[in-house]
């Protein structure tokens, strides 16, 4: 792998709506930068550098308070990149770790003092090589206090997945709704199987995430103002208010191909939480309550 991508928008809009005060976006990353927090030998995709200075300059350009910043597989399990981020936020970021499942508990200890609340389990074969269930609940089982896991997999594999689930003793949190076909509108196959999983437990929760990714024309889908993606996701919203987060996704990692605008990412929110009530959950009291409780 030798030339590095770039999959964010060089200058992106203002967003027409304006969060909530305290908005948190919970799904971002950061990418390097490479010369101080070098990319993984496994890594599938090498990008440009996406820094800490570039995700909170973002972050107020888009009117936003706080991040989530969550490990991408191109940093492996090594979290330096993203408590480097943390570190430099002034208690604005914390965030998702992806670790070595034999981790000991005083490296666990060592990522809950630098910010982190979860660890994420990547189920997707182009990012990661292995992803083994019986060690993840092993890790799973002896996390620190108060911290979830958060789960990232394609619809295709969600009923393999449910027995995994099942068996995991902390709350999860699913990226992206576990990748429905959105083209499939709100009560198609892929969001009714995600339904039965959500009212399978009552603390498993989703990023109501990536309209760029999830309704991108490359997968068939429409593309911006991703009409698919508002259709099927804003019944979901409207069901489970109080188990749902969102974020930016910056820096689209893999999207060289559509580079999305993100202030038009964030005029979605309006179209799928259309009340101020609604807004002010998924926005900053869900993801508070994830992130931040004792702020509460
Ligand atoms: O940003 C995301 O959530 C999605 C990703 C990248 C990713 O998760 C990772 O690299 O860990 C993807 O679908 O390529």
């Amino acid at each position: 792998m030798s030339d590095r991508i770039v999959s964010w928008h060089s200058a992106p809009s203002k967003p027409a709506f304006t969060p909530p005060a305290g908005a948190v976006d919970a799904h971002c990353h950061v990418f390097g930068p490479m010369a101080e927090f070098p990319f993984s030998a496994k890594a599938k995709y090498l990008p440009e550098d996406a820094g800490p200075d570039m995700l909170f300059a973002l972050r107020d350009h888009l009117g936003f308070s706080r991040n989530v910043i969550v490990q991408a597989s191109c940093h492996g399990t090594d979290n330096a990149a993203t408590v480097d981020a943390i570190a430099k936020s002034n208690g604005k970021a914390r965030g998702v770790a992806v670790v070595d499942p034999d981790i000991s508990a005083e490296d666990l200890a060592a990522l809950h003092d630098a910010g982190i609340r979860g660890i994420r389990f990547n189920f997707l074969k182009r990012l990661v090589d292995n992803a083994p269930k019986d060690k993840f609940l092993e890790v799973a089982a002896r996390l620190p206090e108060g911290w979830h896991v958060v789960i990232y997999f394609e619809a295709d594999i969600l009923e393999e997945m449910r027995p995994f689930i099942a068996a995991i003793p902390v709350p999860v949190v699913i990226d992206h709704m576990g990748r429905p076909d959105v083209r499939q509108g709100p009560d198609g196959a892929d969001m009714q199987a995600f339904r039965a999983l959500l009212d399978s437990r009552d603390d498993i929760w989703f990023k109501a995430t990536c309209p760029e990714r999830l309704d991108a024309k490359k997968e068939g889908g429409m593309g911006d103002p991703w009409d698919n993606f508002a259709a099927a996701v804003t019944p979901l919203v409207a069901d489970y208010p109080d188990r749902v987060i969102w974020g930016t996704d910056w820096p689209h990692p893999n999207m060289q191909d559509e580079i999305a605008d993100d202030g038009h990412i964030v005029d979605m929110i309006p179209r799928i939480a259309p009340t101020a009530e609604l807004q002010q959950k998924l926005l900053v009291t869900n993801p508070m309550r994830l992130y931040w409780p004792e702020e509460l």
